[in-house]
């Protein structure tokens, strides 16, 4: 079985032949094959929307994440051709993936600041823009918008608000508008913090400033109606902390914000993460929605912006929960993103996996066990490929597939994550009906999924 069985494995899958594709699998041909235009056969069946293809070949093995030459994954082919189910199908699995990854990793993990270098280089100002050190836009003027949105969205109870990260205080400007009875802005880098105190902020009667990483100064925080969080250098683990913290900080009724630029470079990446951080925040109690805000209408005239046309394709969208009120931001259809801070971590590991799986080394399932090194105990059945298909076991509370052993990278893990039974909006974004942003925070649905 070699390039030949690939090949044929690719054609079946385009052609939507289930048979073949099972005798195929069945006889050892690699799921994880690259064709001569650099797809899988995950990817032709995706392009063609054959759901049942799709769901064996990922059941065989085959990576979710792999990335043709163009950085399109099945997801996206699956996206950009309509395909619902077989979109739904890899959603699932992508969702799945992180889930358990995630938590493998977390238990892995040596803890540090994320941040630690950004914190300490010097950043520059000018009128339009915040930059680090390497030159990367940390926070940039067309982004006014944006956090104008998110500021009504979270002043919308008035009260007491908390911003994580000044930057260049657009959402603070914006917040002030409001009046709020006390506003809260936790910010890290000193050169920002001596810009703050130089620029007045310290003088206003109602804000407060605390110096200090969020993590560091958490016992000087209160609970509040209305919570921004937007930092820089860091990864999605700090905000799903930061989340962690929510109970407590967001008072009942609350609206919770946070620029959203997970896994902004590719579009089902940043799908599956907006899921993924909808489902955590789930399990914490809230419930989400997703409002379309595009990015087009922020950028307005400004052409200078090297990445405009790029950007332009994107939309920005808040996501707001009815129940306690969350209120995300995301960048669906993104090439690009300015705030890949918080993705580092995610696209490096879906680098790393793809790596492997490039190279011919891994199915799906052996790539997730070279992310842990323990040994898993239990009896080991392998099948004609090698694939040790007795690691993974159904969870009894939800079904989810996770290594025998490792019970515990589930209990993080939410009831509902096994299946997504709502129509993803991203489908077709030109059919379906955005709402604009004003509306949706005027009034929220009773319940968005
Ligand atoms: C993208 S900017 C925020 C932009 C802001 N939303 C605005 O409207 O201008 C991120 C800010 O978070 C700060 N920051 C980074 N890590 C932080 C941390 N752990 N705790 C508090 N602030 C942090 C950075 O120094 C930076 O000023």
């Amino acid at each position: 079985m070699g390039m030949a069985a690939g090949e044929l494995l690719c054609e079946a899958a385009r052609s939507g032949d289930v048979p073949e594709v099972n005798a195929l699998i069945d006889a050892g041909a690699d799921v994880s094959y690259f064709d001569g235009e650099g797809l899988t056969p995950l990817m032709h069946a995706a392009k063609h929307g054959h759901a049942n293809i799709v769901k064996a070949l990922l059941a065989a093995g085959a990576p979710w994440n792999a990335l043709s030459p163009s950085n399109i994954t099945a997801g996206d082919f699956a996206m950009d051709s309509g395909h619902q189910e077989a979109f739904d199908v890899l959603l699932n699995a992508g969702i799945q993936a992180e889930l358990v990854l995630g938590t493998i990793a977390r238990t892995a993990k040596e803890d540090g600041d994320s941040n630690g270098d950004y914190l300490e280089d010097r950043v520059t100002f000018s009128e339009d823009k915040l930059m680090d050190i390497n030159n990367k836009a940390i926070m940039m003027a067309w982004e006014k918008p944006l956090m104008e949105a998110h500021a009504k969205a979270i002043c919308s109870g008035g009260g007491h608000i908390l911003n994580i990260g000044f930057g260049m205080g657009l959402i603070d400007t914006a917040i002030q508008q409001y009046a709020p009875i006390t506003h809260t802005i936790v910010e890290a880098h000193p050169e920002v913090y001596d810009r703050m105190l130089r620029t007045g902020w310290g003088e206003k009667a109602n804000v407060k400033i605390i110096f200090g990483r969020w993590q560091d100064v958490l016992s000087q925080l209160e609970s509040y109606d209305g919570i921004f969080f937007d930092t820089y250098g860091e990864y999605y683990e700090d905000m799903r902390q930061f989340h962690q913290h929510l109970p407590t900080l967001l008072k009942p009724e609350g609206i919770y914000s946070f620029f959203n630029g997970l896994c902004g470079s590719n579009a089902f990446f940043h799908v599956v993460y907006c899921q993924l951080v909808s489902l955590e925040l789930g399990n914490l109690g809230y419930s989400t929605q997703f409002i379309p805000l595009p990015v087009k209408d922020c950028l307005g005239e400004e052409s200078h912006v090297p990445e405009a046309e790029v950007l332009k394709a994107m939309d920005f969208t808040l996501l707001r929960c009815p129940s306690q009120d969350i209120l995300i931001c995301k960048e669906p259809g993104g090439q690009y993103s300015f705030f890949d801070g918080m993705d580092k971590a995610v696209l490096a590991r879906t680098k790393m996996l793809l790596w492997a799986s490039k190279r011919g080394e891994c199915s799906f399932h052996k790539l997730v066990q070279t992310t842990d090194q323990t040994e898993i105990p239990g009896d080991s059945t392998q099948d004609a490929k090698g694939i040790n298909h007795s690691f993974w076991v159904p969870h009894p509370r939800n079904g989810i597939y996770f290594p025998k052993g490792h019970e515990s990278v589930m209990d993080d893990v939410p009831s509902g994550a096994a299946s997504f039974t709502q129509p993803y909006w991203l489908r077709n974004t030109e059919a379906v009906d955005k709402p604009s942003p004003d509306s949706m925070i005027e009034n929220p649905p009773s319940e968005n999924k």
